[in-house]
């Protein structure tokens, strides 16, 4: 087992979410496109299709904020999803540069016209979640920031970024101050939201959670084999 994405002592409803499945943490650490990320050696079609379909991935999250905001009882809440969609449609396209660079097309150009099946069904899943409770739809967007900061936080921590990286910019991002005060405060919301929730709604909390992990997975999984919507030959 690798880096565990929660500190010893650390307690809490994500915190024992981060802990039980750290398994999944681990998965989305060494998958192969993620390997490619940290060692430069992405085919350029791998990285245009994720940059592609993460476009996609991010109008549909920002739209999940917007369901939060519904959700929202109080101005705290809409404060919190409010600054999180500026955040996104200001900040988060900075990742992709770095990659267009290395596949040496415009952000224009790198645009998919239709989502591929993980990514439609990652996004029909938040999507759902933004049905249920407010706890319900924090836990399905938590793994988001959780499993991209945790896994740059590792991969610069083990050595410092060479400034000649094809990926500089992309981990850079991820392992900057950006969104690290968010994700603490998304999992602090989530915390007190499942601490006056029952078993019932913290058990659809917690599926929703291992959902997204898996989903997070899946997405690489997806870029990786330029996944599309071609049925099998049935050979
Ligand atoms: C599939 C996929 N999962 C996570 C991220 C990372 N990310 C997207 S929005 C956001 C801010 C959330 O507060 C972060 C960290 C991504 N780009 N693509």
């Amino acid at each position: 087992m690798g880096v565990l994405p929660v500190a010893p002592g650390e307690t809490g409803f994500t915190a024992e979410l981060g802990r039980r499945h750290a398994d999944l943490f681990e998965a989305f650490y060494e998958h192969p496109f993620l390997k490619g990320l940290r060692e430069g050696s992405l085919a350029r079609e791998q990285v245009l299709h994720y940059v592609g379909q993460d476009y996609q991935y991010l109008t549909a999250y920002v739209r999940c904020y917007g369901l939060g905001l519904a959700l929202s009882p109080d101005r705290e809440w809409m404060r919190f999803f409010h600054d999180g969609v500026s955040v996104i449609l200001a900040e988060e396209g900075h990742a992709h540069e770095a990659l267009c660079a290395y596949a040496g097309v415009s952000y224009e150009e790198a645009q998919a016209d239709r989502l591929a099946p993980s990514a439609q069904a990652y996004i029909n899943h938040m999507t759902a979640a933004g049905h249920d409770t407010l706890g319900v739809l924090l836990a399905a967007l938590l793994p988001c920031p959780w499993t991209y900061l945790w896994a740059a936080a590792r991969f610069t921590g083990e050595a410092p970024l060479d400034p000649d990286h094809p990926f500089h910019g992309w981990w850079s991002f991820y392992a900057g101050a950006y969104e690290s005060d968010k994700l603490a405060r998304t999992r602090e919301l989530l915390d007190r939201v499942a601490a006056e929730a029952g078993p019932a709604e913290r058990e659809r909390m917690e599926r929703a959670f291992v959902t997204s992990c898996h989903y997070e997975v899946r997405f690489w999984e997806m870029a990786w084999s330029l996944e599309d919507w071609t049925p099998p030959d049935g050979s």
